[in-house]
């Protein structure tokens, strides 16, 4: 093998191709249970834990746990909440997660700035420019969250060699239809990389690619991510590249999700979400 092709970046193409590829090609093209069967791997789960009713999830004898085939360490809960339990996680997107000093567009705590946001932190809150966590600078990661991220990771934990998470930290992406995320690894959670990374999406559709742990290795895998759908990062996966090259618009919204909505501020929420995903992601950041 030359130089030259030892160094190939093998993601960024696939980034371009998907970037750039019709909606309904993107459809098929990427990875999900009902296109790619064949590359998920069902979990059979074996777990009798109390939901509180708060969280919005289904009850767990209907989750569907999948470990990915395609990435070492990946697994794939499908979307495990009610449609209620969806509204109510985006409305805490919004409504609060959103409204707090520490976000992309500086202090939002009165929400004027939503429709431009990009991200907001929460726990540990990340330093983008040095790469770092501060430890002295923390914020309340809410209750709902604590707990929504525990329920989960318990399931899977108690079913698969996925070790326990206890978040400490939060990131919250919002997303426009035209929005990408580039290809990066999440390596600053110093003692935490062998813990998993939860990571969880509402609204609309998203491909979600998973390559190697440098661009050279291997073409990046594309899955595709809908409203609901949680996605545990561990083992070789939890250090893999990965990246959001697409949002795809997802009729689900309209039709399903936000159908006959009388509650003003679910059509508030619907005002923003109908064109938008939200990226809720939560990590272990030192223990
Ligand atoms: O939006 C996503 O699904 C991925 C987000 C992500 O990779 C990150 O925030 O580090
Ligand atoms: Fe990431």
């Amino acid at each position: 093998m030359s130089a030259s092709s030892e160094n190939l970046d093998l993601f960024t193409p696939v980034f371009k191709h998907f970037r750039h590829l019709s909606d309904k090609d993107c459809l098929i093209q990427a990875y999900s249970i009902t296109t790619h069967p064949t590359l998920f791997q069902q979990c059979p789960l074996n777990i009798s834990i109390d939901v509180d009713s708060s969280l919005g999830l289904q009850p767990i004898s209907t989750w569907s746990l999948y470990s990915c085939k395609f990435s070492n360490g990946l697994y794939f809960l499908s979307n495990p909440f009610t449609l209620n339990g969806q509204r109510q996680w985006i409305n805490r997107c919004l409504n609060n997660y959103a409204r707090q000093t520490r976000t992309s567009v500086g202090d939002n705590s009165d929400n004027q700035n939503l429709t431009r946001i990009r991200w907001a932190t929460l726990g540990y809150h990340y330093d983008w420019t040095n790469k770092i966590y501060k430890q002295d600078d923390h914020t309340n990661i809410p209750d709902e969250l604590v707990q929504l991220s525990q329920t989960i990771a318990q399931v899977i934990s108690s079913n698969t060699n996925c070790p326990m998470i206890y978040p400490e930290a939060v990131i919250i992406n919002y997303y426009h239809l035209n929005s990408t995320l580039c290809a990066h690894t999440d390596h600053s959670e110093y003692d935490a990389l062998t813990k998993p990374l939860l990571s969880i999406s509402f609204g609309n559709s998203a491909i979600f690619l998973i390559g190697g742990q440098t661009k050279t290795e291997c073409q990046p895998s594309p899955m595709l991510l809908h409203s609901g759908d949680i996605i545990i990062m561990t083992g070789t996966s939890r250090l893999c590249f990965h990246a959001i090259p697409r949002i795809l618009s997802d009729p689900f919204l309209n039709d399903i999700l936000y159908k006959n909505i009388d509650d003003d501020n679910d059509k508030v929420c619907w005002s923003y979400i109908h064109d938008k995903r939200i990226n809720i992601n939560l990590r272990q950041v030192y223990t």
